[in-house]
């Protein structure tokens, strides 16, 4: 009996239905292991026993009235994980599928990933199983404003400060703002993602998928590896995927594939990226219309993808770069990669492997970038806007793209120093995880039972 497992099976007994939080704090605890070894005192203060309980979980009801007048009910959620480094930060999920085991995975990736940005910035994460799709704009608005008569009571700029995520957007943060503006009657940095209008910072749209591409600029260099010129795949067509391949475009690379829950392009070309900004951005249309303008581009249903995984991991690429959504390479997946000569792959997505795939990948010593430390440049980003706002300054897009980068390669270095200090040279997973737990643990020590 190892004491990954036992606290997995406590887990299991204490917060029962929860398989994507036990597979996150799995990964983690295999991780850190040797440090655990190494410095008895983190036993003795019971940090991993503290860390996987969330400091505070809130459930609330959302009821809105849609386009017919009737009700409709949602489930809301905010997890209040560690505030040991910051003020709760962590963005808001609105898709059918969010559940509290979903959530709280979120939550406990968020407490490391922040802690690696080197800011002061602990980790939440929440969301609602409401389904954006097929919803008005005035029916998004309402359901914001519900949402938000319930959250506001439990933000604030230096008490936790969400942003977006998978359907919630500077759309979203706008109506979610606007309530909590009216019912509080202050102008607070209390959202970040906000339009740049009226708060924003430059970049924040912009940094998850930029920062996923410096940090696998930084890790490819270290391997003598060039992106410029490179065949890429870039799964889901959203605000990581697009801004992932607007990055690598803009340094030479070639985004040949992306996709959205309903099939995937292939463009053995080039993806045009106006073309999916068009659907996707300015519109909430189906990647499929890509063909209309592109009929030489190849499109895939979900329907006729291979029993074990997604279709886009099954063609050739140098890079590969998951942003759509929670296990979405499966092993097999992961085997197709490596077998094609992919060298890199690099998560914009939160956790987007699944065990069995990261495994192979780790194994196969190809270059992998665990989506903690690769796609930590949207919160890094999120708390510049948060600086930006406590201090009444705006900065402007070549700062604060300026910072990103700096934030990535010290994200990236620590990452790679902690895996050479125990022995694991290369493996991102076991640096991010160490170097991002080891700062959370030391606040946690100095801060006392609390
Ligand atoms: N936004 C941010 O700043 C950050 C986001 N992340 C993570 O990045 C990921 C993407 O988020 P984001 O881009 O903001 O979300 P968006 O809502 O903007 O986009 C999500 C995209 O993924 C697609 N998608 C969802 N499920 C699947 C699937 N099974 N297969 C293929 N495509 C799928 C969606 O397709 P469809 O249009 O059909 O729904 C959509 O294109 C999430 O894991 C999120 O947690 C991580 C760090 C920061
Ligand atoms: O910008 C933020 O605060 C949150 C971003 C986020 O949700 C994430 O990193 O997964």
């Amino acid at each position: 009996m190892t004491y990954m497992h036992d606290t997995i099976e406590q887990l299991k007994q204490t917060s029962p239905a929860q398989s994507e939080f036990y597979q996150a704090v799995e990964e983690v605890l295999e991780s850190i292991e040797p440090l655990l070894e190494s410095n008895p005192r983190y036993r003795e203060h019971a940090i991993i026993e503290r860390l996987v309980e969330p400091e505070r979980q809130i459930m609330f009801r959302v009821p809105w009235l849609d386009d017919n007048g009737k009700i409709q009910v949602n489930k809301g959620y905010r997890i209040e994980f560690n505030s040991a480094l910051g003020p709760y930060k962590g963005g808001l999920r609105f898709h059918k599928s969010v559940n509290g085991s979903i959530v709280k995975f979120l939550g406990f990736e968020q407490i490391f990933k922040n802690a690696l940005t080197g800011l002061s910035i602990g980790g939440g994460k929440g969301g609602s199983n409401f389904d954006p799709k097929g919803k008005s704009q005035q029916e998004i608005m309402r359901f914001c404003q519900s949402f938000m008569t319930e959250l506001y009571r439990h933000i604030g700029p230096t008490t936790d400060v969400p942003a977006g995520d998978i359907g919630v957007g500077t759309r979203e943060i706008g109506y979610l703002f606007g309530q909590y503006k009216r019912i509080v009657n202050r102008f607070d940095g209390v959202l970040t993602g906000k339009g740049s209008l009226w708060g924003g910072s430059e970049v924040r749209t912009q940094a998850t998928g930029y920062g996923a591409v410096y940090f696998a600029k930084y890790m490819m260099e270290d391997r003598d590896f060039e992106i410029k010129g490179k065949r890429c795949l870039v799964s889901g067509s959203g605000n990581v995927a697009i801004y992932t391949m607007e990055k690598l475009i803009e340094l030479g690379a070639i985004p040949v594939a992306c996709s959205d829950s309903s099939g995937t392009i292939y463009h053995k070309d080039g993806i045009d990226l106006d073309t999916v900004k068009e659907l996707k951005e300015a519109g909430s249309e189906r990647l499929e219309k890509y063909l209309e303008k592109h009929s030489k581009a190849e499109y895939t249903p979900r329907d006729d993808y291979p029993d074990n995984g997604e279709k886009i991991w099954r063609y050739a690429a140098d890079l590969a770069f998951p942003c759509a959504t929670q296990n979405e390479v499966s092993k097999e997946d992961a085997e197709a990669l490596v077998e094609n000569g992919c060298k890199g792959v690099v998560e914009g997505a939160n956790m987007p492997c699944t065990a069995a795939a990261a495994d192979i990948l780790l194994e196969s010593r190809i270059a992998y970038a665990p989506g903690k430390a690769s796609n930590a440049g949207g919160v890094a980003t999120s708390q510049l806007e948060m600086a930006q706002n406590a201090s009444m300054q705006r900065w402007t897009f070549e700062e604060v793209d300026e910072k990103l980068k700096t934030i990535m390669c010290h994200i990236y270095q620590a990452s790679r120093d902690a895996a050479e200090e125990f022995g694991e040279k290369n493996n991102l997973v076991v640096g991010a995880n160490i170097a991002g737990f080891r700062r959370v643990a030391d606040a946690m020590i100095q801060q006392g039972v609390v």
